[in-house]
């Protein structure tokens, strides 16, 4: 069962940050705060890469982020790791075609947000067909912050998916940042989702609210 209506999802996945600890350029803590001050929507814990937390310290630094996810009421999921986001009770996860298959996480995480990541039409639709609440399509512009990431693909195919009667919520991901967010809205996702553009930002909450500007000019 899906975890809401599409529409309110969609409007969720608007300004989708997504960090860990390796990506940012001050104290986590201090970075989500900014960013959901700056109106971000919905957030991702990716501890991954060089110098990701593990064990205890990566679950402590997960459960204050979700804190401050919870006491601004946005969305808290987690990458990749199931067990934590099941131990934390987030409100999702994320995972990749290599991850888990989406049919099992459903059945440990009912009623939860599931998005998966999906390269090619092909996973779109297998995506849809197993039960996810939404796709991340990407890398959409060339990104240094995943090095094992598809070939960059451009907006072709989410605009692919939106030629069709496909309803899925979409977020691009991959290099995106206040200058080409407009582009990826108008190719039909329904947000973008952010490492760098903000996790390394001086300050993050000028580049998610320039992100918000941005996002919500193009979706009207
Ligand atoms: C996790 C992921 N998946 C495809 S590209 C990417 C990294 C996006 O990071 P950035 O926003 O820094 O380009
Ligand atoms: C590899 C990823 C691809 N897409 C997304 C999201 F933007 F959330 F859909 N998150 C990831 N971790
Ligand atoms: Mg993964």
């Amino acid at each position: 069962m899906p975890y809401t209506n599409e529409k309110k999802l969609k409007e969720l996945l608007q300004v989708y940050f997504i960090m860990g600890s390796p990506n940012c350029l001050k104290d986590p803590i201090l970075t989500l705060e900014e960013a959901i001050a700056g109106g971000i929507t919905f957030f991702q814990f990716r501890e991954k890469g060089t110098g990701a937390l593990k064990g205890e310290e990566k679950t402590k630094l997960a459960s204050e982020l979700q804190e401050i996810c919870r006491d601004h009421s946005i969305p808290f999921i987690v990458n990749d790791d199931i067990e934590l986001a099941i131990k934390l009770e987030a409100d999702g996860v994320h995972i990749g075609q290599d991850d888990e298959a989406l049919r099992v996480v459903r059945e440990k995480m009912p009623g939860k947000i599931i998005g998966l990541s999906a390269h090619t039409m092909e996973e779109v639709k297998t995506a849809i067909r197993e039960g996810a609440d939404y796709v991340g399509i990407g890398p959409i512009f060339p990104t240094l912050t995943k090095t094992d990431t598809k070939p960059v693909q451009g907006t072709k195919l989410v605009e692919e998916i939106r030629s069709t009667s496909l309803s899925i919520p979409i977020v691009g991901i991959g290099g995106i940042h206040a200058g080409n967010a407009a582009k990826v809205i108008e190719s039909g996702a329904d947000g973008v989702s952010i490492i760098t553009a903000i996790s390394q930002a001086v300050s993050p909450k000028e580049v998610a609210a320039q992100l918000k500007k941005v996002v919500l000019e193009k979706s009207k």
